[in-house]
């Protein structure tokens, strides 16, 4: 098991903003959570990964729980691909990239040539090499969330948790991460993410979590869950999800893909 919790309370101080809440990640495993804002997803995941304290329950990474765990243990155990901000900070991108070996490294350690050849190559599979010597203050919002998810690539992590990975994303850019998902997927690594997009949990999650108000209203297989009623009640609004035929490759050969489409209401 990567990353689990287990009656897990959350939230801020005296604030409870979910409760009870039991979750297990295997290893190569994709596990989505959609909500509406202010559901709750980032306090969870911030919770998962050790950064707010649980205010009761239990939260293990790699089958120990995080209070044996110190903060490069838990780095080493769970990338985190937060969300991205502003950046005033003028490391390049490849320094940041590099940071997230810093929990491989001794306390005063600098980076040697097997961190920086994983960080060049984790920026090379975000396709953004070019762009390695750029300081970080001086790139795209959209630029700079590829970097992130980089620096989580460069871990070698067996768990990533990303924070809605394609906001600020260009269309081909959003399908390259979800590539990329499903390549670390292939790979053994367990990812735990959120998104605004139903049909982003569609295309490359196991499992999806829906969450409202910080409680689970729906958790299980993705195609039982993602269901035009399910997704009607998470966000309020007339949801259908309808299955479309796409030709795939030199032979043609129909793949069936589940899309999610709002019924807009008439003006
Ligand atoms: N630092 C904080 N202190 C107290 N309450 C907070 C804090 N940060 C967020 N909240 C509140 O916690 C609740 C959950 O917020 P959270 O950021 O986890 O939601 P979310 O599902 O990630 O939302 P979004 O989709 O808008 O990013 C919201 O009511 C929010 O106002």
């Amino acid at each position: 098991m990567s990353l689990a919790a287990q009656a897990l309370d959350y939230g801020y101080g005296e604030r409870a903003i979910g409760r009870g809440l039991d979750l297990t990640l295997e290893a190569g495993e994709v596990l989505c959570v959609l909500g509406p804002n202010g559901a709750g997803k980032t306090t969870l995941f911030r919770t998962l990964l050790g950064l707010l304290p649980a205010l009761s329950g239990r939260v293990t990474a790699g089958g120990q729980d995080l209070h044996s765990l110190s903060r490069a243990q838990i780095a080493r155990e769970v990338a985190y691909v937060p969300q991205a901000s502003a950046s005033y900070f003028d490391f390049s991108l490849a320094e940041m990239v590099e940071m997230g070996r810093t929990a491989h490294l001794g306390t005063f350690a600098r980076p040697g040539k097997r961190d920086r050849d994983l960080a060049r190559a984790a920026l090379d599979r975000m396709g953004i090499s070019g762009l390695a010597d750029r300081p970080v203050s001086a790139v795209s919002g959209g630029e700079r969330q590829l970097a992130l998810i980089a620096r989580a690539l460069a871990t070698e992590a067996r768990s990533i948790v990303m924070d809605e990975p394609t906001a600020n994303l260009d269309f081909g850019n959003q399908s390259r991460v979800l590539s990329e998902i499903a390549r670390l997927k292939a790979a053994g690594i367990a990812v735990l993410l959120c998104t605004h997009d139903p049909d982003h949990a569609l295309q490359v999650a196991d499992r999806a979590l829906l969450l409202r108000g910080g409680q689970p209203l729906a958790l299980g297989p993705a195609d039982s869950v993602l269901t035009g009623e399910t997704l009607s009640a998470l966000y309020g609004i007339d949801v259908v999800v309808a299955e479309v035929g796409i030709a795939q490759g030199e032979t043609g050969a129909t793949i069936r893909r589940r899309v999610c489409v709002p019924r807009l209401g008439r003006a």
